[in-house]
């Protein structure tokens, strides 16, 4: 009788702390929503910790915590064109710790490279502030890569974008030929996000083909830096050859081709630099225009890079180490064994195994006979002395296999 009293009183005073620790803990959830309801910024503590983290992380603090985050620098999908974006940044703090050695500077960004973020947190800018880092945001670009097709501009924005200081969307956003219509803020809002000290730099090749493109350019900002890359115009017709009967199963010889349209000449357009480049100077001061060669770039990146860097006033970050000769591509590639190329791959689209860019650079060029290459050579070196003449500076151009 005592004992199963005994147990009644023990089986109910354990029930009853039971219900107190209940109640408790609801009131406790029902004073945390009470408090978020009335002020949203005030979010639980493990909610707020979490956006605190990825506000960091989106500003590229360093931070313990974030190593449990999935970790995606470099690119991400677009909407509005679909695209891949990749993007490289800096912090401000970091930039003055860098020390002198480049390639020290660049690897060292490693660790300061964004997350990967969605385009509606990306789009929404203004809450990535904060006040100990700089604000990340998508930017007009302050330099353009306007041409010409098939004469490296896809290297020459790769290699730019891995400067720690610039940003570059991935994809040729055609905005002063194609999307005009669509605006200046579309067009801001397909750059990835940089700081103010980041510099964000479009490439559409196309774009110094129109005149009507290149006033648009100028009325958009008449300061805006262009670059223009040439190449030696036989080895660009072999690489536009290459590049068009790659898409087509008809095939006709070069010869064929470069004779096919006499009378409106959209072949031997592909040769005449001058023509167009001669539209850029009446439109942009001299100085605000640099002209390079795929040539020279193709032969060793390095002092094209430095000239790209001295004109878009960035400090120095490339070294000969981050660059190895491929004899099979024929050109330079990031070298996979540099401390920089996990970065590279997080940045631009390369082959992982041999660092090169894409499949389709560096195809095969047809041959050229020996009468035929004299004749090319004949039509165009009035062409080629007249773009050095405009430009003030000759190019070594004597690349094409025959
Ligand atoms: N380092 C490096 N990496 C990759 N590609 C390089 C490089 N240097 C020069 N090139 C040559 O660039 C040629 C392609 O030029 P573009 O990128 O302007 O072509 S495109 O107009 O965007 O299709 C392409 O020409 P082809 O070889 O004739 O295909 C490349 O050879």
């Amino acid at each position: 009788m005592f004992k199963s009293t005994t147990v009644k009183v023990f089986v109910g005073l354990a029930a009853l702390s039971l219900l107190v620790f209940i109640v408790l803990q609801q009131s406790l959830t029902f004073h945390r929503m009470a408090m978020f309801l009335q002020d949203p910024s005030k979010k639980p503590s493990r909610v707020r910790n979490r956006i605190k983290l990825q506000n960091a992380k989106l500003q590229g603090q360093p931070t313990a915590s974030l190593k449990n985050l999935p970790d995606g620098n470099g690119a991400f999908t677009q909407s509005g064109l679909d695209s891949t974006i990749t993007t490289s940044h800096t912090k401000k703090e970091s930039v003055q710790h860098m020390p002198p050695n480049p390639s020290n500077v660049a690897s060292k960004g490693n660790k300061i490279l964004e997350k990967p973020t969605s385009p509606d947190v990306r789009n929404r800018p203004e809450q990535q502030t904060s006040k100990t880092s700089p604000e990340r945001r998508p930017r007009l670009p302050k330099a353009l890569i306007i041409g010409f097709s098939k004469c490296g501009t896809a290297a020459l924005r790769t290699f730019l974008t891995i400067h720690p200081d610039v940003v570059s969307p991935i994809l040729e956003l055609r905005y002063f030929t194609l999307y005009y219509s669509k605006g200046p803020e579309w067009y801001r809002k397909q750059m990835p996000p940089s700081t103010e000290q980041q510099l964000t730099i479009e490439k559409t090749p196309s774009y110094i083909m129109t005149n009507e493109s290149l006033r648009r350019i100028h009325d958009f900002d008449p300061k805006v830096k262009i670059i223009v890359i040439v190449r030696d115009p036989i080895v660009r017709l072999q690489s536009q050859y290459a590049h068009v009967f790659s898409h087509s199963d008809v095939t006709t010889s070069f010869k064929k081709w470069w004779s096919a349209k006499p009378d409106d000449k959209s072949v031997y357009h592909f040769c005449d630099y001058a023509k167009y480049i001669r539209q850029v100077y009446k439109l942009f001061p001299r100085e605000q225009v640099l002209v390079l060669s795929e040539d020279d770039m193709e032969r060793n990146p390095l002092p094209v890079l430095k000239e790209a860097e001295a004109f878009l006033e960035l400090r120095p970050a490339y070294s000969n180490d981050m660059f190895v000769f491929d004899k099979s591509k024929g050109f330079y590639c990031f070298n996979t064994h540099s401390e920089l190329f996990p970065r590279v791959l997080r940045l631009v689209k390369v082959n992982r195994t041999t660092g090169c860019l894409g499949g389709d650079k560096g195809r095969e060029h047809p041959p050229i006979g020996k009468d035929f290459l004299e004749h090319l050579k004949e039509v165009i070196r009035p062409l080629n002395e007249d773009l050095f003449k405009l430009i003030g500076k000759r190019f070594q151009w004597d690349n094409f296999r025959t």
